[in-house]
């Protein structure tokens, strides 16, 4: 039997800042009443799945991948990638370790005043020399890679574009065209359609999900948008106030009803389409 490629056994991770600020008194605790964005979290993933998480907003869905990039350290409990604890590494160990995975925030970190190719070549930093990513900054140095992995998502002339020219859904889409370039077997992308519109959105996944399917990566991404993580995904994780309410692959109306239960109640209009799925469950 293969290892996981991820577990995470008894994961308690807390905001140091957040901490801090409770501490002095300027925060009150976090929702659960509990110092803790994240508890007693155990997951077994094996390479290749896909996942989708979801929960309200505050649920814990960015830290957990945080977590998994390495990004926080856990206060307590174990976290091990390809049977290495990165918490047990050197740091220039754990910088290594961190070169199999790519994690795709929710605004990507493109330089402003970048070129479009520059920019998104920088997802090939993992895999280049010192010199060859200094050459980068002076003349893109694989700009047809670039441009292929732009047209994945409808921006190939957006190639030689500035970043501060583009719009929120544009950048959003190359941040993840940086993603395709890597070559990383574990994706972590966080909210990677919160920018775009619907049908954007529907092609978008797609393109993730079968680069992960042809890699052999596995797929762990965060959204908003419930019916495409069961439309899309056959295991939803649940995560609410820091826990999770349920790791699944037959996710119920019942199921997703408790979990937003009582999260937004100001939000109650058909304006939300979300919310309308939480006041009376509907079948997708
Ligand atoms: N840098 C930080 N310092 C202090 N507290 C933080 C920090 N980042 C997040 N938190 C707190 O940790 C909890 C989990 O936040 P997180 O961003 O992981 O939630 P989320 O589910 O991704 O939310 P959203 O859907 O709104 O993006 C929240 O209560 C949040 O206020």
């Amino acid at each position: 039997m293969t290892a996981p490629q991820l577990r995470l056994q008894n994961l308690f991770v807390q905001h140091p800042d957040a901490v801090a600020a409770v501490f002095e008194g300027k925060q009150p605790a976090l929702k659960n009443n509990s110092k803790f964005a994240l508890h007693d979290i155990n997951l077994t993933i094996a390479r290749g799945e896909q996942i989708a998480i979801i929960g309200p907003s505050g649920a814990g869905k960015t830290t957990l991948l945080h977590t998994l990039a390495f990004a926080h350290q856990a206060s307590s409990g174990v976290i091990t990638f390809n049977e290495k604890s990165p918490w047990e590494l050197s740091s220039s160990e754990r910088h290594d370790l961190r070169r199999q995975l790519f994690l795709a925030p929710q605004t990507p970190p493109l330089p402003a005043r970048q070129r479009v190719v520059t920019a998104i070549l920088a997802g090939k930093l993992p895999q280049w020399s010192f010199a060859t990513a200094l050459r980068n900054l002076i003349k893109p140095v694989a700009p047809l890679e670039a441009y292929q992995a732009l047209s994945r998502f409808n921006l190939q002339d957006k190639l030689y574009a500035r970043v501060d020219k583009l719009s929120g859904g544009e950048r959003q889409r190359c941040g993840l065209a940086r993603l395709l370039l890597s070559n990383a077997q574990l994706l972590l992308v966080d909210e990677p359609l919160s920018a775009l519109d619907p049908q954007l959105a529907a092609q978008t996944l797609e393109t993730l999900q079968q680069e992960a399917s042809t890699r052999n990566a596995s797929l762990i991404c965060s959204l908003h948008q419930v019916d495409h993580a069961r439309n899309k995904f056959t295991r939803i994780i649940g995560l609410r106030e820091g826990k999770i309410q349920f790791d699944s692959r037959q996710v119920t109306d019942q199921m997703i009803a408790d979990l937003y239960q009582n999260t937004l109640p100001e939000m109650k209009t058909d304006a939300y389409p979300l919310v309308s799925h939480i006041d009376k469950p509907v079948c997708y």
